[in-house]
């Protein structure tokens, strides 16, 4: 019975990722990428110059210097990824139209982690000649072709050819991305288990794409093609099988015709698994000489799983394709910053010295000291180099200015490279820039909160978004969610909706289970507000209410913070966290502000929610607000005060609001970068600021936190910037409560309520000293 209660849950978690993940492509404009104009094209003239007549300039210029065409369009930062769709992930040959979606995510990855623009072309052809002819023909589009998911043995003579026939960079991922990334891992694990690739014996499951490709690769780094024994569905390698091409040929000398894993296993120092899941026993993981080595690296399934081999083996260093377990030996640490290398210096190709010039510094990233937002982004407290980290992390920023240079330095070494670069530390500076900081705050904010998970009430539970977005903050460890609302409405909302709310805590003030809390609950409020004009009975109702009741949860230690608002006015939810939870003390007044994420990055805005005109000191202190919980985001507050006038430019009393604001802010936090007033298009135009303003202290600095004069403006500018400018906002994010609540726009999304939830758990994790122990244990 129990069992049978297992799998169906295991079922319905299965059938839930696997509709999250239909969702996700299908929700709003299907498929995961877009076109983006890089130019003006509004007006007539726009128009003109982007398209017919002007575009025949460029076209003539082009036409003259070939070379020209990385000048005029946007071929140098474009690569191909292309595939026929014939061996997709460990999903085999399931065609070309099936391979979109990973081709598609490629794109993705391409562009969030180097900023390179991908188009995907998916072929309908398996024939290897027409193959490349197709290829070859587009040539004139790309900058760089990434070949992906092509099955062997056709993949080595399709990708040979190109490479030969092909101006531009072409690299087989599979085959080259995968041998790069593990011969990193490898050199960092062998050093950490004592063991010399000269002599290391390999065992290597599959003899495909990849497997070749690393053991080629491992060969040029010092193994002994003697060590190693392969094998692939037909098992072992052996010199008399006559269905091996050169390259296996050399690999399998040393074996016998009846060679089994299990045999070849006994006493290797390395097992290398790029062929399907679960091949590999524990026992073959016992046999294995001391301290080994024991890449597992099919997807999604490996040859044997972490916990398996980790359990089989205290000494063992254990390496999967997967990004749940540490060591993530996965190809999506080299494509991006290698070809971002390549196209920097218009590399001809992608040569032996540059894939060894990756693997150096992917190998010696992993020995220097790991920054916090690596730390952050994995959430971990200390990652360091050690068996549990061989190789860098995906999501380190470190990863571009690192691997792209060296690549690039190696190409113009190697003598590949059709462009110079001279200035590399500002061509680093560059790199730096692409990335961005948008979806890095994101990732941030989201393991942040993953460190320290806090128990959230929702007070609008009975509404689906509320439910839904409680059930992924549950799934993914970021909250303990506590439901407020009748619990058979709730329960039939989210079965409505096919939410698992398994293992989430539903609350209901009115049932009778909870009237001893209520009677609690009541007293404390009633102590509070007897000489604010409450009655005992008013009190007593009060805690019928379920912002008034989530407000006790959080003002009695009860809950960590409160999210509420979905349905309610502003006004309405607010008063009983001011009643009951109160300010700061040393604030005045609360505030509110929204974090946009924008393209130009993160900015925080401040006061759009609760004060109408404030004072010059109000200002003060709302930037003070505003200043710490942009600090909470591990962010330096740069602040501008803004205004329709720059530095004194109209005296206005508006105006002057700000700059009186100013002199009390740099007198009361005078370390805080701050000024004003100024213009919005001032302060987020760097260029403007510096050529009108130099001596303003928000030179050289990006701004990220704009205050305003007054509620109309703060609300008006962040509206249009979410309804205009597309960006992402999230907030209020209500300043200055001694305790976390905050509120909810009406008609919320899920990913907002999601959002406002991560920001409430870090509000709590700053605010509360509470141990994660103790809250488990108070659920
Ligand atoms: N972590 C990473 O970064 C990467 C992981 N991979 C994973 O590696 C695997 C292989 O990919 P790829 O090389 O592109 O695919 P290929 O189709 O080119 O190669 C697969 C190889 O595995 C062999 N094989 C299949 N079943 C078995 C078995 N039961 N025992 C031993 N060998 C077997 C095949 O044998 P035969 O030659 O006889 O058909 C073939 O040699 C996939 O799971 C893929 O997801 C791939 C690239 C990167
Ligand atoms: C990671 C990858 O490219 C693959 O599994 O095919
Ligand atoms: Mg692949």
């Amino acid at each position: 019975m129990r069992l049978d209660n297992e799998v169906k849950l295991n079922f319905m978690k299965e059938q839930l990722r696997k509709e999250q993940a239909l969702d996700y492509h299908a929700k709003g404009r299907p498929g995961k990428i877009e076109v983006i104009p890089t130019k003006d094209a509004k007006t007539q003239r726009d128009l003109s110059l982007a398209y017919s007549p002007g575009v025949a300039e460029p076209c003539m210029e082009i036409f003259r210097d070939v070379e020209d065409v990385y000048k005029y369009t946007a071929k140098g930062n474009l690569v191909g990824v292309i595939s026929n769709g014939t061996a997709v992930l460990g999903l085999g040959n399931i065609g070309p139209d099936a391979s979109k979606p990973v081709m598609e995510g490629k794109a993705v990855l391409f562009k969030i982690f180097s900023d390179i623009d991908v188009f995907d072309i998916e072929i309908n052809e398996t024939d290897p000649d027409k193959f490349i002819q197709i290829v070859l023909a587009l040539e004139p589009t790309f900058g760089g072709i990434n070949l992906e998911d092509i099955k062997a043995p056709e993949c080595f003579y399709i990708e040979k050819q190109l490479r030969e026939k092909m101006k531009i960079p072409v690299m087989h991922d599979d085959q080259h991305g995968t041998a790069i990334i593990s011969s990193a891992a490898l050199l960092n694990a062998l050093e950490l288990q004592g063991k010399d690739i000269t002599t290391a014996k390999f065992v290597v499951s599959g003899a495909g794409a990849a497997a070749m490709s690393c053991v080629l690769l491992y060969k040029s780094l010092g193994a002994t093609a003697e060590n190693f024994t392969l094998f692939d569905k037909d098992g072992v390698l052996h010199s008399l099988r006559t269905d091996l091409d050169d390259d296996r040929k050399q690999f399998a000398v040393s074996a016998t015709p009846d060679m089994t894993l299990a045999s070849a296993m006994k006493n290797a120092d390395v097992f290398l698994g790029l062929s399907v899941g679960n091949v590999v026993s524990p026992e073959m993981i016992q046999s294995m000489a001391p301290k080994p080595i024991v890449f597992a690296m099919a997807n999604p399934n490996p040859e044997i799983s972490y916990e398996a081999a980790t359990a089989a083996r205290e000494d063992v260093i254990m390496a999967t394709g997967r990004s749940d377990y540490p060591n993530q030996v996965n190809n999506v640490l080299g494509f991006p910053f290698i070809f971002r290398g390549a196209l920097d210096v218009r590399a001809t190709q992608i040569n032996e010295q540059m894939k060894l010039a990756a693997v150096k510094a992917l190998a010696d990233l992993a020995k220097s000291a790991v920054p916090d937002i690596v730390n952050l982004a994995y959430n971990e407290k200390t990652i360091s180099f050690g068996k549990d980290y061989i190789i860098p992390k995906p999501l380190d920023p470190r990863l571009l200015s690192t691997v792209a240079p060296a690549v690039a330095r190696a190409a113009m070494e190697s003598g590949v490279a059709k462009k110079g670069i001279q200035d590399w530390d500002a061509y680093k500076e560059e790199l730096d820039h692409r990335l961005g900081l948008d979806n890095q705050l994101l990732r941030v904010i989201g393991n942040k909160a993953r460190l320290d998970p806090k128990r959230l009430v929702f007070a609008d539970a009975d509404n689906w978004k509320v439910l839904k977005a409680a059930q992924i903050l549950f799934d993914e460890k970021v909250a303990y969610p506590i439901l407020l609302g009748e619990e058979t409405k709730i329960k039939s909302v989210a079965a409505a909706n096919g939410i698992d709310l398994d293992g989430i805590t539903i609350i209901d003030p009115r049932s009778d289970k909870q009237e001893a809390k209520r009677t609690q609950y009541s007293d404390l409020y009633f102590k509070k507000r007897q000489r604010k004009g409450i009655n005992e009975y008013e009190a007593i109702k009060a805690m019928n209410d379920r912002n008034y009741f989530g407000c006790m949860m959080v003002e009695t230690g009860d809950a960590d913070a409160m999210i509420s608002g979905l349905t309610k006015n502003y006004p309405d939810t607010i008063r009983p966290a001011l009643q009951i939870i109160g300010t700061e003390d040393g604030v005045k007044k609360i505030a509110g502000m929204y974090l946009l994420i924008t393209k130009k990055g993160p900015l925080f805005l401040a006061d759009t929610t609760v004060n109408f005109n404030p004072t010059p000191e109000e200002i003060a202190d709302i930037t003070n607000l505003a200043a710490r919980e942009v600090q909470n985001f591990n962010l330096t507050p740069r602040i501008a005060l803004l205004s329709y006038s720059n530095f004194g430019s109209s005296d206005s009393p508006e105006a002057k609001v700000m700059s009186d604001a100013r002199k009390l802010v740099k007198k009361r936090y005078p370390s805080l970068i701050v000024d004003g007033e100024m213009q919005a298009s001032v302060a987020l135009n760097p260029q403007m600021l510096k050529d009108s303003y130099p001596f303003s202290e928000l030179v050289n600095q990006d701004v990220n936190t704009l205050i305003f004069p007054n509620l109309a403006a703060g609300n008006i500018a962040y509206n249009l910037l979410k309804e205009v400018g597309n960006a992402d906002a999230i907030g209020p994010i209500l300043l200055g409560l001694k305790k976390p609540v905050h509120v909810l726009q009406l008609g919320s999304s899920v990913r907002s309520i999601y959002n406002m939830a991560l920001v409430a758990v870090i509000d709590a994790q700053m605010k509360s000293k509470t141990k994660n122990a103790e809250i488990v244990g108070k659920i």
